[in-house]
């Protein structure tokens, strides 16, 4: 395991396994030089500069949904893995922070689904935010101190619900798709080429500075013409992309907070993982910007924006949360055009297939026995 970091890309049955290990292990800590870090640019030779639609929409809208200008964006490719495209922080200063706080305050809002759902009274997780919020505040970081509900959140569903036991989404467990997060996709699938793409799906994971993320392929949404957006807020992580097989060799790359990953063509149905969060006390890159001493939004804001200043208050606890912690928000669209869901029993034979439960960690402390079991069937994510 010691060699790993001279020769990051390990061929062998087991390559991709022992890569996530590798970067999950604490003790020795692995060696971070060969993980590609995309905020350098075209650092290696894998790396060359995405062609970008410039045209697919106006500055003026992508400042609605807090994003420069598509000219702006440092967009690149990886040398083996047409179709997958990595966009280095593409929001405008100070900009994330709307989103985060829409991920820590609204998102997880009923009638979203989370983890929490799984294992406590409706009642108790109707209003999470207000629950956590004076208590996060008045935090001094004790280990003592209890988690609260916020910490607690693992992962929150939007539009079509996952389902974590069949591996399917369905008609009936459906409710809106959060429209300002569904026109900053467009925006994004519209510069990548794919003006036509619909935010159906969305899947919210919470990671705290020990959790990861296990080897999986995210093959449940219907239509695979259509790629998976993938936004990161908050402290950096290591995500490995591997192949088309679960056994081939991976990639190692950072994530810093404002980054998206899109998945598609040939890239859409590859193997990932995120074996590792950057929170301190490791010492890696972090995330740049995100701390700054004012949260006001630089720019103009127009009336009609989606994104606007948050509160003071409201920040207070997005900023005492991500100091520690990171957002991770998988936009996908389920249907293609005019497709519908096939009847139930045949959704269930075909395609509870091979996605797993990959999702995260939990500590023992807040994971019931129902959700215990479904994280059992994981591959890495249960390792330490
Ligand atoms: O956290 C990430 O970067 C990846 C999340 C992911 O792969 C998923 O939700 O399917
Ligand atoms: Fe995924």
């Amino acid at each position: 395991m010691a060699k790993m970091a001279a020769s990051v890309v390990e061929h062998g049955q087991d390559a991709f396994k022992n890569l996530f290990k590798y970067y999950k292990r604490r003790n020795p800590p692995p060696d971070f030089s060969n993980v590609i870090d995309f905020s350098k640019g075209v650092s290696t030779d894998k790396v060359y500069p995405a062609k970008l639609n410039f045209a697919a929409f106006s500055e003026r809208d992508a400042r609605m949904v807090g994003l420069r200008p598509v000219q702006a964006w440092r967009a690149f490719g990886l040398e083996g893995y047409p179709g997958f495209i990595f966009i280095s922080n593409p929001f405008l200063p100070d900009s994330q922070q709307y989103w985060v706080k829409q991920c820590l305050k609204v998102y997880p809002q009923k009638p979203n689904v989370c983890n929490l759902d799984m294992h406590m009274p409706a009642a108790e997780t109707a209003d999470i935010w207000e629950r956590s919020a004076e208590l996060i505040r008045k935090k001094n970081g004790g280990k003592s101190e209890p988690r609260t509900l916020l910490e607690r959140l693992r992962w929150v569903t939007l539009g079509y619900h996952y389902n974590w036991d069949t591996k399917t989404y369905s008609a009936e467990h459906h409710s809106s798709f959060p429209a300002d997060l569904s026109r900053m996709s467009q925006h994004v699938a519209a510069a990548c080429g794919f003006p036509a793409f619909s935010a159906e799906a969305g899947i919210l994971n919470y990671y705290r500075s020990d959790s990861s993320l296990g080897i999986h392929v995210d093959e449940s949404e219907l239509d695979h013409t259509m790629p998976l957006l993938s936004f990161s807020f908050g402290q950096s992580a290591v995500f490995l992309l591997g192949g088309a097989k679960r056994e081939d060799p991976a990639t190692a790359m950072f994530t810093h907070s404002g980054d998206i990953m899109v998945m598609s063509g040939a890239s859409r149905l590859l193997y990932h993982a995120v074996p590792r969060i950057l929170a301190p006390p490791t010492v890696a890159p972090t995330s740049p910007g995100l701390f700054k001493q004012s949260h006001r939004l630089q720019q103009d804001i127009s009336e009609d924006s989606l994104v606007h200043n948050i509160e003071e208050g409201d920040w207070e606890v997005c900023e005492h949360y991500l100091r520690t912690s990171r957002l991770n928000v998988t936009v996908r669209q389920v249907l293609g055009p005019g497709q519908a869901f096939p009847s139930q029993t045949l959704n269930k034979v075909t395609l509870s297939s091979s996605r797993g439960s990959y999702h995260q960690d939990e500590s023992t402390e807040d994971v019931n026995i129902k959700t215990k079991k479904m994280r059992n069937n994981t591959d890495c994510s249960t390792e330490s």
